[in-house]
């Protein structure tokens, strides 16, 4: 498709060649005028091809299985805008008959591919990976919050990073943060405890939990205390609550950015811009004075840690500038992750009181009180030998996939399920939906039931055939990294929260309202009626 500076080529040359032959007649426009006018006459067509003409009449894509309603101009941007992201994806998915993929469109019938089998998932996510880059939008809109760490990394850059920085989430490393994870979560418990009485029982949940998420990613990733469980009023916890909590504001700068691209919103004179870059300048700093404080102990010959900035450190193969980028990364991905994941598990078990029940008699049997006393005892076999809780973690995973689906791009023709899709389409994995489909899951799919874990031999798939059936983590080499080290803090922030309070929902708080802004989320935060239990 012809650029910009092509057309203008194409304009001038017209424009120059028609003032001449012009001048013969008594009619005479100048070479300025004539250029204008070709040069939107050329745009306007281009326009036209781009946005009706191919996408109508002669994408390959036309002939896929697509959603019906689409508008001529917006196709389904109206129909998915007013919902959380990923949640008509769930419907689509089953109520559209289709061989692994769905087309669908975005405004100006930008095309997107949505893979809705398990063999079109695999390729994107494993087998043919490295022919799927992020979005531009995407990383544009991810970049600055994220730094360009190994989320954003592409091709065999990403490889490089990946490997550098594995070896502190391998297994038997996460094995030894339990002490850490566990410390941290009893003392949530404990300033829980304190604000539950001066505050009638009702606590706001959400916020608790993402401030122990963030000492946690301190203390566990980077050797380092952010003290936010203490100090409300931090400010690396503000900028954070800042940047992710949703807003009406940002929502609706979430729906125009399917208008307009993302660095030209970031330059408009709005307040969400004029905070979202003085947090960014924090997280840098943060980030600079973490990496700083490690190089001046390791030129001391100080031992490095085993946190992850350690290991990144200690592989010798990032520059400083690449640290403060790795180290933004983990902290965003790190910590607003799994503290949504517990404020879906929150909402979920003030509703279920027997799942909630029987959680707590099995936290109450199997972690010692003295574990409570000296936290330092923590251990994976503890946790490990817990059943239900497993099963209740994996199912609010299952459920409330924090991420409700991720996004790539095609970088070269290629084939998806085998059917043909052109350079530079997105491609959506709907998290969400392969996650509560039914046929993968089997008729009750959508409800929250722990039990599916409990069987006999599916402890680690819930019962479904295909490991693609759950999706929260992704699969391959782009997949989470941080899946081991977010399973074991979730588990010890919910082991703590429950075996501690009873919590019952809040009157009034009947319906899952989910907003959306880098992590789906329950609307106006978490909030739950707390009793502290005796005993334990
Ligand atoms: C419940 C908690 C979590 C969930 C649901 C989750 C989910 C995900 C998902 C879906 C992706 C893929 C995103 C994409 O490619 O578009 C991802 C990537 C990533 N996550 Fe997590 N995550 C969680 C916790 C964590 C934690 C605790 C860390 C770090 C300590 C972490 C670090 C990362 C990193 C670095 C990547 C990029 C990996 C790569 O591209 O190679 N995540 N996560």
């Amino acid at each position: 498709m012809a650029s910009n500076s092509f057309l203008a080529i194409v304009s001038l040359i017209l424009s120059v060649g028609i003032t001449r032959y012009n001048s013969q007649t008594t009619f005479r426009w100048s070479t300025l005028w004539v250029f204008l006018v070709t040069y939107a006459l050329l745009s306007g067509s281009r326009w036209l091809y781009r946005v009706v003409i191919y996408p109508l009449f002669l994408s390959p894509l036309r002939n896929l299985p697509s959603p019906p309603g689409a508008h001529p101009l917006m196709g389904h941007a109206l129909q998915l805008l007013p919902h959380p992201l990923g949640l008509p994806f769930i419907k689509w998915m089953e109520s559209i008959p289709n061989d692994g993929l769905l087309y669908y469109k975005m405004a100006w019938n930008t095309p997107r591919i949505m893979t809705t089998s398990v063999k079109a998932a695999s390729e994107v996510q494993t087998t043919k990976s490295y022919d799927f880059i992020r979005p531009q939008n995407s990383r544009d809109f991810l970049a600055p919050i994220l730094g360009i760490g190994v989320l954003l990394a592409e091709g065999e850059e990403h490889k490089r990073q990946r490997k550098a920085l594995m070896p502190a989430f391998h297994y038997r490393h996460i094995k030894d943060l339990y002490p850490v994870f566990w410390e941290h979560s009893k003392r949530m418990a404990d300033a829980m405890a304190i604000d539950m009485k001066e505050s009638q029982s009702k606590v706001l949940v959400s916020d608790w939990v993402t401030r122990a998420t963030l000492d946690i990613i301190g203390a566990a990733g980077f050797g380092q205390s952010f003290n936010a469980i203490d100090e409300p009023q931090g400010e690396l916890h503000q900028v954070y609550k800042n940047v992710f909590s949703p807003k009406p504001m940002s929502v609706q700068l979430h729906h125009i950015r399917q208008f307009i691209p993302t660095n030209l919103l970031r330059m408009l004179p709005m307040k969400r811009n004029t905070d979202t870059a003085a947090a960014i300048r924090v997280i840098r700093r943060t980030a600079r004075n973490i990496i700083r404080s490690k190089q001046i102990k390791l030129g001391d010959k100080e031992q490095p840690g085993n946190d992850i900035i350690s290991v990144a450190l200690d592989s010798g193969g990032f520059s400083e500038e690449d640290l403060v980028n790795q180290l933004m990364t983990f902290l965003a991905a790190g910590h607003e992750t799994t503290a949504t994941a517990m404020m879906f598990a929150t909402w979920l078990l003030c509703r279920h009181p027997n799942v909630q029940q029987r959680l707590r008699d099995e936290i109450r049997e199997k972690i010692p009180s003295s574990l409570l006393q000296d936290t330092s005892k923590a251990t994976a076999t503890v946790f490990d030998n817990m059943p239900y809780l497993n099963a209740v973690c994996n199912e609010v995973l299952r459920i409330y996939p924090p991420v409700p689906f991720a996004m790539r791009e095609t970088t070269k023709d290629t084939t998806i399920a085998g059917s043909f899709i052109p350079k530079g389409v997105v491609i959506i994995l709907p998290i969400w939906a392969f996650n509560q489909n039914k046929e993968l899951w089997g008729q009750d799919a959508g409800d929250f039931n722990p039990d599916r874990w409990m069987a006999a031999g599916q402890a680690n798939s819930g019962g479904a055939e295909s490991n693609y059936a759950s999706m929260t983590f992704l699969h391959g080499p782009r997949s989470c990294i941080g899946q081991a080290f977010a399973k074991a803090e979730f588990q010890c922030l919910l082991a703590s929260l429950v075996g501690r309070f009873d919590m019952l929902p809040v009157p009034g708080d009947d319906t899952l309202q989910i907003i959306a802004e880098l992590t789906n989320k329950p609307k106006g935060g978490t909030w739950a009626l707390l009793t502290e239990l005796k005993g334990w």
